[in-house]
């Protein structure tokens, strides 16, 4: 039936769950198809389509700019990457997906399969419910809905925590009545799985691999697959091929699924989501120390509510780009590429997190900037 429809992938899945990391294997190691790339980010900086396009096959031009000469709809910024930074996909359907979706139906003899990252923070539903629109319908089908789970922040009881501290507050602030925890965003998004990957195995012992597959269990009916991957299962090439082609059609039963998006529509509640009540502020600064650096953002991790921090720095005298990572209190650092040639050696990193004051996070950064002598 859908035979002359592109398959499209959705990978959904809470910040920093692995979500980029998995496409990026599926980008090197899966040959023979061509594949577009739509990355959704909650932050205004384009991080995670500035690590993926090294990793995509096609050799088309684009506008590096991502947006059109008017400011409009997102354009494909290089190599079949189109990146959505303006919000959630979940409230941007119409005004941000589905330009990027006529563009790619006009080039369909192009593209065999399309990837789609949705944020961390996005409710996948209302994104799938799109594929059931007459101009997406005819040409897409949502080849499955994949949901990647953060092994290790699920084993430590993350979610269950922040669902206490929720209703602490809630219990102190009732104007916290509609703030939606963050097990409320992992049912959501396990709500409407076809296949879910538990990441970061290498950091699971056998006991809290154990507890996750049983949380896992808990939340999706038992027809949904799990499967545990390490790196974005860059080791197996076979396994990466087998999350492309699943079928499911996702988008022909997603009106049956019941979850938080429409719970609060139905209660004819506010439109509210998680990210409601998350904030972001990007930092920019020169070149920094790299360990100062990294010794600051530890800090920064442990005192304040950051979920995720994700960038670039500059290093001086490193011809190297040094990416940032930090998920959790978990801070990680490695030189992905040379800066190019008319690239400023700038450093900039976004913060995603809850009650985040960003002129806080720049003064306490601020002093790991290397100064220059203008
Ligand atoms: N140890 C380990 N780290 C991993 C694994 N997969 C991802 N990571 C790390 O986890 C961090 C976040 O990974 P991403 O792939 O960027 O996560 P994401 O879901 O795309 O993040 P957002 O787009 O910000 O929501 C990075 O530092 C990755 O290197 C894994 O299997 N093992």
């Amino acid at each position: 039936m859908n035979l002359n429809k592109i398959p499209a992938t959705v990978v959904t899945g809470f910040l920093g769950s692995g979500k980029t990391t998995l496409l990026a294997a599926m980008l090197r190691q899966v040959t023979g198809k061509r594949i577009a790339v739509i990355v959704n980010e909650f932050g205004e900086q384009d991080i995670d389509s500035s690590l993926l396009r090294g990793c995509a096959l096609s050799c088309e031009e684009g506008n590096e700019e991502g947006r059109d000469e008017a400011g409009g709809a997102p354009v494909e910024i290089e190599n079949g990457i189109y990146e959505l930074a303006n919000g959630c996909i979940c409230c941007t359907v119409e005004e941000e997906f589905l330009p990027v979706m006529k563009q790619l139906m006009a080039r369909r003899d192009t593209i065999d399969h399309i990837l789609i990252e949705t944020s961390g923070l996005a409710l996948p539903k209302p994104l799938v419910q799109a594929f059931n629109w007459p101009e997406v319908r005819q040409h897409c089908t949502v080849d499955a809905i994949i949901t990647v789970v953060d092994g290790p922040a699920v084993a430590a009881g993350r979610y269950a925590h922040d669902v206490e501290r929720v209703e602490a507050q809630r219990r102190a602030d009732e104007s916290l009545d509609h703030d939606p925890s963050l097990r409320e965003l992992l049912d959501d998004q396990l709500s409407v799985a076809d296949l879910v990957l538990v990441s970061k195995t290498d950091l699971l012992d056998p006991a809290e691999r154990a507890r996750v597959e049983a949380l896992v269990a808990q939340r999706v009916p038992a027809s949904v697959k799990t499967l545990f991957i390490d790196k974005g299962l860059a080791e197996d090439r076979a396994q990466l091929e087998a999350l492309m082609g699943i079928g499911a059609a996702s988008e022909e039963g997603i009106d049956r699924i019941d979850n938080h998006h429409d719970r609060h529509h139905a209660e004819g509640a506010h439109h509210d989501h998680a990210h409601d009540h998350f904030d972001s502020c990007v930092i920019r600064l020169g070149e920094v120390d790299g360990e100062a650096l990294a010794a600051r953002l530890q800090q920064l991790l442990q005192h304040h509510e950051i979920y995720r921090a994700k960038g670039f720095a500059a290093i001086p005298g490193k011809p190297m780009r040094r990416v940032i990572q930090a998920v959790g209190e978990r801070l990680d650092g490695y030189f992905d590429r040379l800066w190019g040639q008319d690239e400023p050696r700038a450093t900039q990193l976004v913060f995603i997190g809850k009650g985040l004051d960003g002129a806080a996070l720049h003064a306490a950064l601020a002093d790991v900037e290397i100064a220059t002598s203008a």
